[in-house]
């Protein structure tokens, strides 16, 4: 017989923690509320017959938010054939109040107490039979983190299924009973006897969604309405909160019997924890601490140095096994370098001509021996002034060298015997993954258009963002471990009362911080907040902050147009800040924003040690879903980008190009279309539109882009930038690239997190548009200023502004009460 049992509890009471241990899967699981967002299935280990789901946590069946309604609505559409009510035993009386309501519903209940294992180290003791006594099912005690009781409680459960006895009904006060009774027989009676009372219960507090469903007539809701109202009168209290005080009434009592507190009055350790970290002087500085500390190990160090090997070794040109002759080879570099660029300032050509390492008759003796020459030939106090590029952000810096300088750089020369500045030829080389593929394809005589698909188009593009996969794997792993034993639930409520003043919440800092490295996992990130407001503006303002996909084209920007200033890097920062900050108070005055007020309500989970398994199942979890759209999204796009690039019309015949040909391209040809629309930002040539673009698929392609398309080698790149661009349209280009729609990597986490196209469509826009129109108010405002008025464009720029004035200083009142009366005794 097939059988779906339905695990049902509070938020963080450990059902996907009971889920994973059942089935087998690898759902995530984190130490705060609000986990799983939607409902997840699996077979029950050994017994193929047996379906458990896994339901987003819910406090209530009368549901607030977007994951309480799926679990509800599982729960009275689907109805499954048992429901496993996981219970956190720490939390006893909170958690019996959703029972309560579980045990109405007419499908049998096993309850699960879970979190034993933390109940019996404080001391405490549940009197399980009693309680299963006084609510009419059978209880079990389990711990799902450690795998105890676990079998037994879905055994029971199925045997409950199979049973399909419902849980005793258990009553509320007499004038209560007597108008659920009459609504029963107005609304319902023509339903199963068994699920009758808890829609007369839900009619009875006047739940508007079982009222429509139900589709009750006027003239029988006018009838009912009477008796609701009798009791209203006579308890002074609306129906809801009856229910809800008749419940806490019901709950107060059995739990006297069943829970036994050893130490009373003394702090847990959690609590002694607590005072510490969510201090009102120390919370703050603790959390930076610990956020620059993750920060740090996963960007600087132990990250970076992983991500550079993956990113120049591994999807670059090759690496040194176990970085022997790295030094080396880094050294012959820096001492070629100086060579070249002196040879170069002295017009030295035979100089040249022997290091030309490209050549087909270098000679490694000759080279020496002319080097040697050169060096003997340099007086020490002579100077050599010639440019050098930095290979990733195409930079070009002046560099003077002495004589001195020269010479030791000839004796390094000479030292390694003349080898190229290739660091292939020092210590033990592993050649990348393109250099391996490269040859592979060479062998197989594969035809130029494919290997450049796989070369330029795909490994390219794929590589690159896979190359960012063990710093995120090491920045998830230590957010794992912070979320898994509960810190980051503090966080929140430590800069809720900043964030507050901005219309945004405690919750959304973590996003931004996160999104400083890489947007996806800020967005991912943004699950933390529950009041969906809060998280739809975080997540829609979260990529605003520069990633680390964005630095080198700010870089780029800065190096050719703003003479290298650290100021514009440092300032994207800024904008990024400012733009979410402003953003946060400007939505939350438009009308999809303003709704309910949110008060900050957030249980703090008490703190555990997470299991290793957790946490790296965590870290998998996350680094996976982005492995998993490297190879898909991303995969496809650099395979269409290659293609749009490489072939396009010459002389009237569709052909491959050659690399200079790309102005013929089809991407050219869409750019020049597009162009028109950047035009009011002052950057309205085919080139930037289309970097801008492709910037959507990863935004390294900026660089990557501008560097093809302005005709090869990279100094003309920013020779060709610095005429393109003056600095007012520069700065507006590179404004509009920080704030405008992220990669669609990022994009997609959005689709993801909002869980809806609608609201999607809706952020992307919101970004581009208002990338846009700050750009445009920097172009127009800035060209006046520097002698290229445009009146039109100056007015509408001015107009943007005093919009975007009005909406931040326009008059907002959140309100401070809450809507619902929640009395809890
Ligand atoms: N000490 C202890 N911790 C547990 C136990 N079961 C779960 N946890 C921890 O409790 C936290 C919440 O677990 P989840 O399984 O994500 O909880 P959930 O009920 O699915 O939460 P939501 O999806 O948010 O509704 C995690 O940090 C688990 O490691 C247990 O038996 N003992
Ligand atoms: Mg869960």
């Amino acid at each position: 017989m097939n059988l779906t049992i339905a695990l049902a509890g509070n938020p963080n009471s450990g059902k996907t923690t009971l889920f994973n241990s059942l089935t087998g899967s690898n759902q995530f699981v984190g130490n705060w509320p609000g986990v799983t967002v939607e409902k997840k299935e699996g077979k029950l280990k050994k017994h193929s017959d047996v379906t458990i789901t896994d339901l987003p946590g819910i406090y209530s069946l009368s549901p607030y938010t977007m994951e309480e309604v799926v679990a509800r609505n599982y729960l009275i559409e689907e109805r499954p054939d048992a429901i496993l009510n996981i219970v956190d035993g720490t939390n006893l009386e909170r958690n019996l109040y959703l029972t309560t309501q579980l045990c109405e519903l007419g499908i049998p209940v096993v309850v699960a107490i879970n979190m034993m294992d933390v109940v019996e180290k404080n001391g405490y003791k549940i009197n399980t039979a009693e309680l299963s006594r006084a609510l009419g099912c059978k209880v079990v005690e389990i711990s799902a983190l450690k795998g105890s009781g676990v079998l037994d409680a879905a055994e029971a459960a199925i045997k409950a299924a199979e049973d399909k006895k419902p849980v005793p009904k258990h009553p509320f006060d007499g004038t209560v009973e007597h108008a659920i009774a009459h609504i029963e027989e107005a609304c319902v009676h023509d339903m199963p006897e068994e699920q009758q009372r808890w829609y007369a219960v839900k009619i009875f507090e006047r739940d508007d969604k079982v009222i429509e469903k139900l589709g009750i007539s006027e003239q029988t809701r006018a009838h009912i309405e009477k008796d609701i109202k009798a009791v209203e009168d006579e308890y002074d209290d609306d129906a809801e909160s009856i229910i809800t005080n008749e419940r806490y009434v019901y709950i107060g009592k059995i739990i006297n019997g069943v829970y036994k507190n050893k130490q009373k009055g003394q702090l847990s350790t959690s609590d002694k924890i607590d005072k510490v970290v969510t201090n009102r002087w120390l919370g703050l500085p603790i959390f930076l601490v610990i956020m620059f500390l993750v920060y740090y190990i996963s960007m600087v160090t132990v990250g970076s140095w992983a991500t550079d090997w993956a990113n120049d070794g591994l999807f670059g040109d090759g690496w040194h096994l176990f970085g022997i002759g790295t030094a080396q080879a880094e050294e012959q570099a820096d001492a070629v370098g100086v060579l070249v660029g002196s040879a170069e300032a002295s017009g030295n050509e035979a100089i040249l001509e022997a290091l030309d390492f490209e050549s087909e008759s270098y000679d490694p003796a000759k080279a020496v021996s002319t080097v040697k020459e050169f060096a003997a030939g340099v007086k020490t106090t002579d100077e050599f002034t010639f440019e050098v590029e930095d290979e990733e952000t195409l930079e070009v810096s002046e560099e003077t060298v002495t004589g001195e300088d020269v010479k030791s750089a000839a004796e390094i020369f000479v030292k390694n015997e003349g080898k190229t500045d290739d660091p292939a030829e020092f210590g033990v080389w592993v050649p990348g993954i393109p250099v391996l593929v490269g040859r592979g394809l060479d062998a197989l005589n594969t035809p130029a258009w494919l290997s450049s698909l796989i070369l330029d188009g795909i490994i390219a593009g794929v590589g690159a963002v896979l190359g960012f996969v063990p710093q995120l794997l090491v920045l998830f792993l230590l957010l794992a471990f912070l979320e898994a034993c509960g810190y980051m639930a503090r966080i929140a409520f430590v800069l809720d009362r900043i964030f507050r003043r901005f219309g945004l919440s405690g919750k959304s800092f973590i996003p931004i911080l996160i999104g400083t490295g890489c947007g996806i996992p800020g967005i991912m990130a943004s699950r933390t907040i529950e009041n969906e407001r809060d998280r739809r503006m975080t997540i829609m303002t979260t990529t605003f902050i520069p990633c680390g996909a964005k630095i080198p084209f700010i870089a780029m920007i800065a190096g050719a147009i703003f003479g290298g200033s650290p100021w514009v890097s440092t300032g994207a920062y800024f904008i990024g800040m400012a733009a979410i900050i402003c953003s946060g108070i400007m939505l939350k005055k438009t009308k999809p924003f303003a709704g309910e007020p949110a008060p900050f309500v957030m249980e703090l989970p008490a703190y555990h040690m997470p299991t290793l398994g957790n946490v790296l199942r965590s870290m998998w979890e996350r680094g996976w879903s982005f492995i998993k759209k490297a190879g898909t999204i991303i995969l496809l796009s650099t395979i269409v980008l290659w293609f749009l690039s490489r072939f396009g019309f010459v002389d009237g015949t569709f052909t491959m190009l050659g690399e200079e040909e790309i102005g013929n391209s089809m991407l050219a040809a869409f750019g020049n279309a597009i162009a028109w629309i950047f035009a009011p930002l002052g950057w309205g040539n085919w080139q930037a539109a289309v970097a801008s673009i492709t910037g959507l698929i990863a935004k390294e392609n900026i660089v990557a882009t501008m560097g093809t398309l302005y005709g090869g080698g990279q100094l003309n790149t920013w020779a060709a930038i610095a005429q393109v661009f003056t600095g007012v349209t520069g700065f507006s280009f590179l404004v509009f690239n920080l704030l405008c729609a992220p990669c669609f990597a990022a994009m997609g986490a959005i689709k993801r997190e909002m869980n809806s196209g609608k609201w999607t469509a809706f952020a992307i826009a919101y970004q581009c548009l208002f990338a846009y129109a700050v750009a445009l108010c920097i172009n127009q405002i800035g060209g006046a200023f520097t002698g290229n008025l445009n009146v039109i464009g100056l007015i509408i720029a001015i107009l943007l502004i005093a919009g975007m004035v009005f909406m931040l200083f326009k008059p907002y009142k959140e309100a401070d009460k809450l809507t619902k009366k929640v009395k809890i005794k």
